[in-house]
């Protein structure tokens, strides 16, 4: 057996933590070999809520958790942790963007940056979930300057299995028949899903999914506003955000960044943007990426619709946009942001 590596979740009283704890100590992201020192961060009033999250984990008796370890101390949450699910937030209610939420969470990410910066191991792969997910890893990372910046994602994996699960059921096939959907720019509803790189594997054949549905109209319409509004969707019917499908696709992203993509796959997520496809740099931007040795490259050379390149556009401009508030909100002169 490996020896153990700590893992942290934030917001561990919460919803989308319910279901992440559970599949993070079964083994689903860090492999069936790896123990797991277990390290759940809450803020205080939720103290009691934790303790029976930390009997439920006792009583799931998996042999993979170690150990568990409750706090509302970010200096212990994050002592040398190896790996971060930023999930503590404010969630978003009915009728608002998430970028409502900016000015309530973006404190709790420059709090969190500091203590990562302080306590965390410096190879720490720091995965932001709380919304406005892409501009909470910007100010994140913009607070933890010993460790790599390459080191801080946003999720967009969320938004890449909707849309994948759409396109899916549109064509018949199983999930697994269809890859390299792409989600470009903001974990918002300005997001671009883009199934123009994607394939489909239909009896024993590989297809492009634009002739295999043959259908720009719903390509270009249905199909993109229908993952752009998916979590407001869902708001609308649960009262309460995404959870189950949030901490899925958390697993997801974290499996594949630590164990890698298959070749000639690739996944989307947010990542520190050197200004690829036209985008603006040094905002948390969503690319098709491909990981290998736990690093991540953006896909490159891939041909863009112009279509395709007003949508990066527009959503880029809101990232920009999203920067700009951010650095209003913190009132400071963080150099590097
Ligand atoms: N990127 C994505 O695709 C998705 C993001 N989200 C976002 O994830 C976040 C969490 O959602 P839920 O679990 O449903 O919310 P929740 O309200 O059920 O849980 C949030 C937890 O975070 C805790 N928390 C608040 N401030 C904290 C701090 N400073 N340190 C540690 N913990 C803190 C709260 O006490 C609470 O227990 C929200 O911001 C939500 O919008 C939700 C779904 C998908
Ligand atoms: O929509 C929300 O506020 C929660 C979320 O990020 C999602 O479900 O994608």
């Amino acid at each position: 057996m490996a020896e153990p590596i700590r893992v942290v979740v934030t917001g561990a009283a919460g919803q989308i933590a319910y279901s992440l704890l559970y599949m993070i100590a079964r083994g689903e992201v860090f492999g069936k070999d790896q123990p797991i020192v277990l390290h759940l961060l809450d803020i205080p009033p939720m103290v009691g809520v934790l303790e029976g999250v930390v009997m439920e984990l006792a009583d799931c008796a998996l042999p993979l958790l170690v150990e568990v370890v409750p706090t509302t101390d970010p200096a212990v949450g994050f002592k040398d942790v190896s790996a971060a699910f930023l999930v503590g937030a404010m969630p978003r209610k009915e009728g608002m963007e998430r970028k409502d939420l900016l000015s309530a969470n973006v404190k709790i990410f420059r709090t969190q940056g500091q203590a990562l910066d302080k306590f965390a191991k410096k190879d720490v792969k720091v995965l932001v979930v709380g919304n406005p997910a892409n501009t909470n890893a910007l100010v994140c990372s913009s607070y933890a300057p010993s460790i790599p910046r390459e080191n801080f994602s946003a999720m967009t994996r969320l938004d890449q299995n909707r849309a994948t699960s759409q396109i899916a059921a549109k064509l018949g096939v199983p999930i697994s028949a269809v890859k390299n959907i792409i989600i470009w720019g903001n974990h918002s509803s300005t997001q671009y899903p883009d199934a123009g790189q994607a394939k489909v594997t239909a009896n024993g054949t590989v297809k492009s999914v634009v002739d295999a549905i043959n259908d720009n109209g719903y390509l270009q319409g249905s199909f993109v506003e229908t993952v752009q509004k998916r979590g407001a969707a869902v708001i609308a019917a649960r009262k309460m955000s995404s959870a189950m499908s949030a901490a899925k696709a958390a697993c997801d992203h974290m499996h594949d960044w630590w164990n890698g993509t298959a070749p000639g796959q690739f996944v989307s997520m947010g990542v520190f943007s050197d200004g690829s496809y036209d985008s603006p740099k040094d905002v948390i931007f969503s690319f098709p990426v491909e990981i290998k040795n736990k690093q991540w490259k953006i896909v490159s050379g891939l041909t863009l619709s112009d279509f395709a390149k007003t949508k990066l556009s527009v959503t880029g401009k809101e990232l920009q946009e999203e920067k700009d508030e951010a650095l209003s909100v913190l009132d400071s002169n963080v150099s590097n942001l």
